[in-house]
């Protein structure tokens, strides 16, 4: 099945996840800033909470792939396997010639599959001895880890975006998650079902972007969040090559500025897209943005300003005199907060008008329900500790 994302909320086809696995059992108090998280999910129903997200998905007919079983056929021959080694190691800055080798052969040791489940829960210094040590050594094997676990790993949106029939493969803001593009940029290379796939932005660019910024809202029209992740020097790249060198139908890009705070992370932690005319947004955003129109001119990119709503801006540019903005908790202001911090603003369209949602987002899911959309609820306790909702959590390939 090919790649083709051109909307939001069109009928989801297939889709790419990550089942949380020992990386969040790698994660204690003292790591949680770094490694972006405020709390240390349950593995066992962290697991259970996302099988039964898949369930869900795979029920309503969407065809459900696995990030690790991607990478596992990319990496099939040896010569790929250590390649992958090679620049995940350089990604992860281990400098130590010594270690350096000495994980290689470590995780040389273990077949694919279990190779990659170990990149994925990170390599504890107490796993294995050197067989030289120096001063060096000593001094950089100080610390719990020789190389960190990617607990973000399950939040797929985030280090790709399918964007048409291509791909944008993300520079992370944050070194803690940068090293998960690697994953895709290797299935791209390697896995022969996506050899045609285009890639319309490389993770070596020096500008940050990431998934959860980017939504298709129509195949004309794409939204593009300049948040704390990503960097406006990004869109203006993605914009000049969408434009001007594919052949793709995009013709608008809405970068919304939103604040470039934690609370705001992503566009979609506060805006997603639950029907043709529907949005749901975090209840204080439309006070708070300014919206740089991003068109393609005849030689150059066009830019202008809109400071009026979100929901005029989007009626105006989706064409859409019906446009409707969901508030997040609705009126109730505790209700909004808490369930904001929840990710009650980021739901999953897996058909126009039907989403998926976190079942602690009850006001939130009322509210949906009241205004037409169908909310299928998924358990929340653990996976919600990440803070990402079920968008956050999945990557769309194809959308019919
Ligand atoms: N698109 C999203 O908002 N993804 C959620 C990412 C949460 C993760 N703990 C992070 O801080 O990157």
């Amino acid at each position: 099945m090919s790649i083709n994302v051109y909307s939001e909320v069109k009928e989801l086809k297939r889709v790419l996840l990550h089942r949380p696995g020992l990386e969040l059992e790698n994660m204690e108090p003292d790591l949680l800033e770094e490694l972006l998280f405020e709390d240390i999910p349950y593995l066992k129903k962290a697991q259970q909470e996302h099988d039964y997200f898949a369930d869900v998905l795979r029920t309503n007919g969407i065809h459900v792939e696995y990030i690790t079983d991607l990478l596992s056929t990319a990496l099939s021959k040896d010569e790929i396997k250590k390649e992958f080694i090679n620049e995940y190691l350089q990604l992860s800055e281990v400098k130590n010639k010594y270690i350096l080798d000495a994980l290689k052969d470590y995780l040389l040791s273990f077949d694919t599959k279990n190779m990659i489940n170990k990149i994925v829960s990170g390599i504890r210094i107490n796993e294995f001895k050197l067989k030289k040590e120096t001063f060096s050594t000593k001094v950089r094997m100080n610390k719990q880890f020789y190389l960190l676990p990617l607990p973000n790993l399950y939040f797929q949106r985030d280090p790709i975006a399918f964007v048409g029939i291509g791909i944008v493969i993300n520079k992370m803001r944050t070194k803690a998650r940068r090293r998960e593009s690697l994953f895709m940029k290797y299935v791209i290379k390697y896995n022969r079902d996506f050899k045609n796939t285009p890639v319309y932005y490389d993770m070596n660019n020096h500008f940050a972007i990431e998934g959860g910024d980017i939504l298709i809202l129509t195949d004309k029209v794409l939204a593009i969040g300049i948040s704390q992740r990503t960097e406006p020097e990004a869109v203006e790249i993605l914009a000049k090559k969408l434009f001007f060198e594919t052949d793709e139908s995009f013709e608008t890009i809405l970068a919304i500025n939103i604040p470039k705070k934690r609370a705001y992370m992503h566009l979609d932690t506060i805006f997603t897209m639950v029907d043709t005319d529907k949005f749901l947004a975090h209840s204080k955003l439309e006070s708070s943005l300014l919206v740089y129109v991003i068109k393609k001119g005849d030689k150059d990119l066009e830019v202008i300003e809109e400071k009026t709503s979100l929901e005029k801006i989007l009626q105006k540019y989706l064409n859409n005199g019906e446009v409707k903005i969901l508030k997040c908790g609705g009126e109730d202001e505790i209700a909004a907060k808490r369930e904001q911090w929840n990710d009650g603003s980021n739901v999953l369209a897996i058909k126009p008008g039907v989403v998926i949602a976190y079942d602690r987002n009850y006001v939130t899911n009322t509210l949906l329900r009241e205004n037409g959309i169908n909310v299928i609820e998924i358990p929340s306790s653990e996976l919600s500790r990440g803070r990402g909702g079920p968008r956050c959590m999945s990557m769309p390939m194809n959308r019919g």
